[in-house]
């Protein structure tokens, strides 16, 4: 077993307070083996029974990037007609996506219909599969962070038609759609706190005690 000494926990703290969600993107491509590598240290993040029911889809073909583009730019605006006067306003500034600029796509699903793990821990909640899900795109996170690449989660979408346009079973639930390349910029403040559309609360504000 490995010694995680001080050193090591400040060094990781680092790595939570500087990891960002990523819309600005240099447009050069990351090493070829980059993304295996990270979709593996992805792998060892915990799953519910030990299921993995995360699948990767990895986005490559211009056309159903195309689409994706497309599928957000409409979401996009129907979320926009939502919201009015100087919110409206504010909203149509935000970069939600760097889709056209990051050399990687990456969407990930949850299978909740997979049989490994044998339905350990999700009988009473089906749930656990899109979480375990989600706990593999963490890993995923923190790890490409540690290489300097940045990652953007996009969930401005339509899930069935973004099944649709990749192709893939229909029971698949969308976790999200990741734009992945190294960022145009560092910061240790999320780029919505930046720009005044909502500030990070402190933990202090979201513990309850029973
Ligand atoms: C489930 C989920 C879904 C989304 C996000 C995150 C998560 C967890 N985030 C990123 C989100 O805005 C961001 O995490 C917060 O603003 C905090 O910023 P940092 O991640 O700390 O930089 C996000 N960002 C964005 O620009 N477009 C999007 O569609 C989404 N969707």
């Amino acid at each position: 077993m490995p010694e995680f000494d001080d050193q090591f926990r400040a060094r990781l703290h680092d790595l939570f307070a500087w990891r960002r969600d990523v819309r600005r993107f240099r447009s050069d491509p990351l090493p070829e083996d980059a993304l295996g590598r990270l979709i593996d240290t992805a792998c060892l993040a915990p799953s519910v029974g030990l299921s993995q029911p995360w699948r990767f889809v990895i986005v490559d073909d211009p056309a159903r990037r195309q689409a994706v583009l497309e599928n957000f730019t409409a979401c996009n605006e129907e979320a926009l007609g939502a919201f009015h006067g100087e919110r409206a306003q504010l909203y149509a500034t935000l970069k939600l996506a760097g889709l056209r600029e990051a050399p990687c796509h990456l969407a990930v699903f949850a299978d909740r219909e997979t049989d490994v793990g044998h339905g350990v821990g999700r009988r009473t909640m089906p749930e656990m599969a899109e979480y375990s899900a989600v706990s593999a795109v963490m890993t995923l996170w923190l790890a490409a962070r540690a290489e300097g690449i940045g990652v953007g989660w996009v969930s401005i979408l339509d899930p069935d038609a973004i099944k649709a346009t990749l192709n893939v079973p229909a029971h698949w639930r969308l976790i999200g759609y990741f734009c992945i390349g190294y960022p145009e910029t560092e910061d240790d403040r999320p780029e919505l706190e930046r720009v005044g559309w909502e500030r990070r609360r402190p933990a202090t504000d979201l513990i309850v005690r029973r």
